[in-house]
């Protein structure tokens, strides 16, 4: 159906990055980041405020070049490129992007071909045929002839979407893109990210959609990789008391699906809902999980 490359993840590309270490007004924010995301896979990045999840996200879509480290695309050194070429290999949902009014939607979304085109080159009629059906992709056709200034937060979040995935990227970089939307278009969001098959940074704070969405999870604090795995192996209950100061437990709410409960640590007797009432969680083995290993990726 959707027969363009960074539709359907035939150009997904590996994630490797190395090294990475920045400072901002003098404090160090990332402190030797390393991770790998396979072609493919969604990665979702979380940890509490300030641990340097925006920042990460920014060096992976050029908004904010490392002190040092590097990042490779399939190989590719994509801090050393020219932001055309670094635009064909990632495109990025920001957390706050805020497009001029003024604009139809459905010339926002072909600014994503930006990339593709020389200067002054007008978009190709294959250019539009892409354009539209991103949007119908995330849901916001009906949206294409309305200006972009008119719409809700969560419909120009969907339109944004839209925008990133007309890029044709063979990495996306996601920074909270489920802000603004309602839990439906949240889920609907989450499934077509996972669908599209494009290898997938995301940082999120929900870490029970984390649970459900992401292939695995990468932990920041501090600006430093605590963990990194499969969701339901390191969102475990020691590593969720001591990163993010929550009481926790996966409970399987159906055969094979877990949902995440939390609790702050501090608010002493269990509140709603009484955890003794809940089915006694199934966890995977402890030993798949440490704040203090290096992570596994
Ligand atoms: N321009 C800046 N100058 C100084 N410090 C900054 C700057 N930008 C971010 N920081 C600091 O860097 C740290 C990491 O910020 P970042 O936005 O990456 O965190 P985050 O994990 O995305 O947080 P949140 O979950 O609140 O969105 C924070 O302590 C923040 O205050």
């Amino acid at each position: 159906m959707y027969a363009f490359a960074g539709m359907d993840g035939r150009c997904a590309a590996e994630l490797l990055i190395g090294g990475l270490s920045t400072r901002l007004s003098g404090v160090p924010v990332l402190r030797g980041v390393d991770l790998r995301v396979d072609a493919g896979e969604v990665l979702g990045v979380v940890g509490p405020n300030g641990a340097g999840k925006s920042t990460l996200l920014r060096c992976l879509y050029r908004a904010l070049a490392p002190d040092t480290g590097t990042v490779l695309v399939d190989g590719a050194d994509l801090l050393a490129m020219d932001a055309a070429a670094s635009a064909r290999y990632t495109a990025a949902l920001p957390q706050e992007s805020e497009p001029v009014s003024g604009l139809r939607v459905r010339r926002v979304v072909l600014l994503g071909r930006t990339a593709y085109l020389r200067a002054w080159e007008n978009p190709s009629a294959r250019d539009h045929w892409i354009a539209d059906e991103t949007l119908r992709r995330v849901g916001a056709y009906e949206l294409a002839d309305r200006d972009i200034g008119t719409l809700s937060g969560g419909e120009r979040q969907r339109v944004l979407l839209a925008r990133a995935l007309t890029q044709e990227p063979r990495v996306l970089v996601l920074d909270e893109p489920l802000n603004h939307l309602d839990i439906r278009h949240q889920l609907e969001a989450l499934r077509t990210v996972r669908e599209l098959g494009v290898t997938t940074v995301l940082a999120i704070h929900d870490l029970d959609l984390a649970l459900r969405y992401c292939d695995r999870v990468c932990v920041l604090a501090d600006g430093a990789v605590v963990a990194a795995g499969p969701p339901q192996e390191v969102l475990r209950p020691a590593l969720m008391a001591e990163v993010f100061g929550v009481r926790s437990r996966q409970v399987e709410v159906e055969p094979g699906r877990y949902a995440l409960w939390c609790e702050p640590l501090d608010t002493g007797a269990p509140t709603n809902p009484d955890p003794s009432a809940l089915p006694e969680p199934t966890e995977p083995s402890e030993s798949s999980v440490s704040s203090e290993e290096e992570p596994a990726c």
